[in-house]
């Protein structure tokens, strides 16, 4: 069938990526990205400061919110412990199939699990499915409009614990208005905005950081 721009990534990936070499496949979506199409990736600008949040928190379990081709995806999961675990939640079927590629040719398949499906529907189900005790690490990054209702869901089923980052992309571009509001007037959390560009672009962007304070 036709092609896709998820599949046109794949394609270049494995054309150009080392097998189990995670921050080959981070390098070449990047190439691809900057140089042929561009894509709704986290990029490298905005990818270092999620590099440095996720180092800096060392979880041990990730929830991932919009997988879309999986670069943040591989991007976090190189940098975590062999025993810690990131789900990512992606209701694209097409999208997920090309993502799973993609964390497999970067060797990620032991840390990473992918649900299909929608966050609303999953997020409810992640206590029991993964007998996920809570969430050390939340990296918001699918529709913009679902990032306040999924925080809210979060909340109520007591995934989050005293200490535990939600870090969202695209506040300014496209921008999460209400999501913005409610976690910045919330004293259930501290916020911090990090400044920095729109993947491949030089358009202003940047990434909320927030500590969920109990
Ligand atoms: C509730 C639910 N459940 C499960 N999967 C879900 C889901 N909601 C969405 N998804 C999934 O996640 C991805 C969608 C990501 C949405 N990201 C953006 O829209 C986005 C847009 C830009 C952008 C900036 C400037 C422009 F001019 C145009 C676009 C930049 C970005 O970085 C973005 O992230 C996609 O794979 C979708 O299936
Ligand atoms: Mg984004």
């Amino acid at each position: 069938t036709r092609t896709s721009k998820p599949k046109r990534i794949l394609a270049y990936v494995e054309k150009h990526a080392v097998p189990g070499d995670a921050e080959s496949v981070v390098n070449a979506i990047d190439a691809y990205c900057s140089r042929v199409e561009w894509a709704m990736n986290v990029g490298s600008d905005k990818g270092k400061i999620l590099d440095r949040v996720v180092s800096e928190t060392d979880p041990d379990t990730v929830l991932e919110l919009g997988t879309y081709c999986g670069y943040s995806t591989v991007r976090i999961g190189r940098l975590l412990r062999p025993e810690a675990r990131l789900v990512t939640i992606e209701m694209n079927p097409d999208n997920a199939k090309i993502a799973k590629q993609i964390i497999a040719l970067a060797g990620l398949n032991s840390k990473i699990e992918m649900l299909v499906g929608s966050s609303s529907d999953l997020i409810p189900q992640l206590k029991k499915k993964l007998d996920m005790k809570t969430l050390d690490l939340v990296f918001l990054d699918h529709w913009k409009i679902f990032y306040l209702p999924d925080t809210r869901c979060l909340e109520e089923t007591g995934l989050l614990h005293k200490g535990t980052v939600l870090l969202a992309d695209n506040v300014v571009c496209p921008g999460t208005p209400e999501y913005l509001k409610y976690i910045r007037n919330s004293s259930r959390y501290r916020s911090e905005y990090f400044p920095s560009r729109l993947e491949y672009l030089q358009v202003e962007d940047g990434l909320e950081k927030s500590v969920f304070l109990g």
